[in-house]
């Protein structure tokens, strides 16, 4: 990826977002709906002609200054580069959105150990390394919001380690919650369940019908989820279908759980390339 040069626009009165995986999906509709809420925007993605594309639309579309910050998450120099702009007091960002993320379909166990390094490192790593740049900036300002995509994923057992990142994520996200309260900073962790985007198509998974009632639609998500963080909830799980679904893995035993996900088609069995029943190291989802 050739350096970039991040566009330098004057400050206006709007506050400014930043939105990790800004391009496509859910990050794309983030940048849009800050950009109606009236919010400046920092776009960052790898695909640098999407971003300047992104920008141009939004620019366009919503009146709003937008500057662009190509950066690959998982490269520690790329995503420093990031944190100091989240940090820069000359150029407050008012709300960080840690979106950036991707699936795998394999198996953590006998998994491709780079791919599942990058995964950890844009899943888990840049939003640890965003969200402290943002939480000292903004605390020093009084006022600030933390949005960080996790997924229903990150609270069921045995989903692989795309759950586990996600896990993490939650629970970073709760701890910062607590530690910022009374400073005037919030922080979200966001919990959608399948919603319409590239992720699945990206990853080579199966997403069987995604007009089935538990696919959800992108925009509906960022709606919620913009209500949720911006009404300072440390958990935002967007629709009543979910929630639900959140209440039965809060009661339900772990191994069972496990069980379930691990060989419903639907479930962490999709993620696994030979099927369930079909992997390499012959272990039952219990082991
Ligand atoms: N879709 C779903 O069902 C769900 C998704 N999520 C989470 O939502 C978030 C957004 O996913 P979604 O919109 O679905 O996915 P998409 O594949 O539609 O979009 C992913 C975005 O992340 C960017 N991205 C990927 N890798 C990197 C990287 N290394 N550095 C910088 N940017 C990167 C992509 O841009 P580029 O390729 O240009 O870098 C793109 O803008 C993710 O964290 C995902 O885990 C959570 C629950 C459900
Ligand atoms: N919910 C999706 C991503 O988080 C999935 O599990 O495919």
């Amino acid at each position: 990826m050739s350096e970039p040069v991040p566009s330098p626009r004057p400050r206006t009165d709007r506050p400014t977002a930043l939105v990790t995986g800004a391009t496509a999906g859910l990050g794309a509709r983030y940048a849009a709906q800050l950009a109606e809420r009236g919010h400046d925007l920092v776009l960052v993605a790898r695909d640098e002609e999407r971003l300047a594309r992104s920008a141009v639309e939004l620019r366009s579309r919503y009146g709003v200054e937008v500057e662009v910050l190509p950066a690959d998450l998982s490269e520690r120099a790329s995503l420093q580069r990031v944190a100091d702009r989240v940090a820069d007091a000359a150029r407050p960002v008012d709300v960080l959105v840690n979106n950036a993320g991707f699936g795998l379909k394999q198996r953590f166990a006998d998994g491709d150990l780079v791919a599942h390094e990058q995964m950890f490192d844009v899943l888990c790593r840049a939003v640890m390394v965003l969200s402290r740049a943002a939480a000292g900036a903004m605390a020093a300002r009084g006022r600030g919001r933390i949005v960080n995509i996790a997924s229903v994923a990150g609270f069921v057992a045995g989903g692989g380690h795309y759950s586990a990142a996600k896990a993490y994520v939650a629970l970073l996200t709760e701890t910062l919650h607590q530690e910022l309260s009374g400073t005037g900073v919030t922080a979200t962790a966001v919990a959608p369940g399948f919603v319409r985007t590239e992720f699945h198509a990206r990853a080579g998974m199966k997403s069987g019908g995604t007009d089935s009632p538990a696919w959800l639609d992108a925009d509906e998500v960022v709606r919620v989820s913009l209500d949720d963080a911006f009404a300072g909830k440390v958990l935002s799980v967007p629709t009543k279908r979910y929630k639900a679904l959140m209440g039965v893995l809060d009661v339900v035993p772990r191994a069972l759980v496990r069980t379930v996900w691990g060989k419903a088609t639907w479930g962490a069995a999709r993620r696994h390339p030979s099927g369930p029943g079909q992997h390499t190291l012959g272990n039952t989802p219990e082991q």
